[in-house]
């Protein structure tokens, strides 16, 4: 590993998980295995964040998120990375320039929770990150609607990959996404945190 970031053979399919990861916990790990099934991944990359632009509240230490997440993942697929403050950067864009100058043989998809796909039209330079990368997102408790039926679903509509297709997405070239239905975990940071569980 060199500069936070996992080594990826050439024309590997890499999938990005970016997050506060405040702390990881089961959720995280579920939704990767599902997206490395449902969109057809050779790997994921959890990118743990400095810190969300959105967010008013920063995280724990990035030392300590960091060893949690590594505490928590034991597979041969899933890399932690905190590959952002090396390269720094915070905006997601950004991020995925980077990422894409240093490996051009690599195939990067972005993945999210259906929250974040609500909001995503808040993100900076949210087109310019479809434009670049296929985008996975996985359902999320309480959220499926409001991320299907949110402005940048709406924009992107004609982009939008049939869910049976959904193992297409990996070599499908942007802008494209997919939203798939899945087994749901309630697991949350917020939660944790609110049980006094990573204080
Ligand atoms: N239980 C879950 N189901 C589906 N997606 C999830 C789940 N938990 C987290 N995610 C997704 O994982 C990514 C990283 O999430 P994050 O680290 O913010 O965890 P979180 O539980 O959403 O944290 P917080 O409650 O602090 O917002 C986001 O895209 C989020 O939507
Ligand atoms: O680039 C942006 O404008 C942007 C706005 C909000 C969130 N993000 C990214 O989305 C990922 C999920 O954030 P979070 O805090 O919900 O775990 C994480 O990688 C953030 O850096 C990115």
């Amino acid at each position: 590993m060199q500069n936070g970031l996992p080594y990826a053979p050439r024309g590997r399919v890499v999938g990005l998980l970016g997050g506060s990861f405040d702390p990881p916990h089961s959720g995280h790990v579920h939704i990767t295995l599902e997206a490395m099934k449902r969109f057809g991944l050779d790997e994921v990359w959890w990118l743990v964040s400095p810190g969300n632009p959105l967010k008013d509240r920063g995280p724990a230490a990035l030392g300590r998120r960091m060893a949690a997440a590594r505490a928590l993942v034991d597979h041969p697929r899933i890399k932690i990375s905190d590959f952002e403050s090396h390269a720094g950067t915070r905006y997601t864009a950004e991020t995925i320039m980077a990422l894409q100058a240093l490996n051009p043989e690599t195939r990067f998809v972005w993945l999210m929770g259906a929250d974040n796909l609500a909001q995503f039209h808040r993100w900076k330079d949210w087109r310019e990150i479809m434009a670049r990368v296929p985008v996975g997102v996985l359902a999320r408790p309480g959220d499926r609607m409001a991320g299907r039926t949110g402005k940048a679903a709406q924009v992107m509509r004609p982009a939008r990959l049939h869910p049976r297709a959904s193992r297409l997405l990996g070599r499908s070239e942007a802008p494209a996404w997919c939203f798939v239905n899945l087994p749901m975990t309630d697991a949350s940071s917020t939660e944790i945190r609110a049980k006094g569980r990573w204080s």
